[in-house]
């Protein structure tokens, strides 16, 4: 897959990209959109997110602290995206969880995202099957949520963008796996909230299939840079971020790890 080109594409548009996120991932989402090249917007106020998304190349909505005035937020603003045909991302952290998050994430779901970037864990729990999900931490490896992410995929019309040591990216008729990475990742908080506003940066420019997968094999390559000069998970942030900036087209097409699978084996 070309990804390198749709890396270009990305860059060469600084896409405006409105976050809805949770108030861990605000500063750390910022600066991995910056780094990698996108113009990030924490916008997510009722009053004016629905005006908001109407003049930024793509949404992406995160409940991970959620409160009624977040999903007030993230009502109006999906009813901007949508007025305008905006490309939007849902992030369903720890959807597992509580009833909150269970009632609001299948109401998002039902509003058909574009993309639903998610762990095991979480899309386990939007299919329907039992999750061991631990509060925003995934626990079960994408392997084994193949099949509910191509069902959920299927069910929304959109793209499902499942993250773990392996990722998975399906539309529900074509499928990828991702290697790369770094098992200090998910000792970082919000890299996961972080990617999923990448994903949106991406979507801003290519279809919704392409952009994630470009969007992950970014964060696989740098965080794979990243982890052969790191000493552990505080060090390797910011040399993340620098890998982030540094990856280029050419890099990304050499260096991504994308197997392309049969729809059988999805
Ligand atoms: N064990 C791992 N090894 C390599 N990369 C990982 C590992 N776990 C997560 N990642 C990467 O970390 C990023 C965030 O994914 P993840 O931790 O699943 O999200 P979340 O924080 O939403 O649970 C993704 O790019 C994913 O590929
Ligand atoms: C720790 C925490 N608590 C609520 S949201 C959040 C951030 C989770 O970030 P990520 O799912 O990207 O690791
Ligand atoms: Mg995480």
């Amino acid at each position: 897959m070309q990804v390198g080109t749709t890396l270009g594409a990305m860059r060469a548009a600084t896409p405006l990209v409105q976050c809805i996120t949770n108030y861990v991932a605000m500063n750390v989402a910022a600066n991995v959109l910056l780094a990698a090249g996108a113009s990030p917007a924490m916008v997510s106020d009722a009053e004016e997110a629905g005006e908001f998304a109407a003049i930024a190349g793509a949404l992406t909505v995160n409940i991970g602290t959620l409160s009624a005035p977040f999903v007030a937020g993230m009502r109006a603003a999906i009813a901007g995206a949508e007025g305008t045909g905006t490309p939007w991302v849902l992030d369903p952290v720890a959807c597992q969880a509580t009833a909150l998050r269970r009632r609001v994430a299948a109401d998002l779901v039902a509003l058909k995202p574009t993309i639903i970037r998610a762990n095991a864990s979480e899309i386990l729990s939007l299919a329907g099957e039992a999750s061991r999900g631990q509060g925003v931490d995934g626990r079960d490896s994408t392997a084994a949520a193949q099949g509910a992410a191509s069902r959920l995929a299927q069910r929304t019309g959109g793209v499902v963008a499942m993250t773990g040591a392996v990722d998975f990216v399906t539309d529900g008729m074509r499928a990828v796996r991702i290697a790369g990475g770094s098992s200090w990742m998910p000792l970082n908080t919000a890299l996961g909230c972080s990617l999923t506003g990448l994903c949106g940066a991406f979507a801003a420019v290519a279809a919704p299939f392409e952009a994630s997968v470009a969007a992950l094999a970014l964060f696989a390559v740098a965080g794979r840079r990243a982890h052969g000069a790191a000493e552990g998970p505080g060090s390797f942030a910011p040399l993340f971020l620098d890998a982030l900036h540094q990856v280029g087209p050419d890099d990304l097409d050499r260096e991504a790890r994308i197997e392309v699978l049969e729809v059988a084996a999805a």
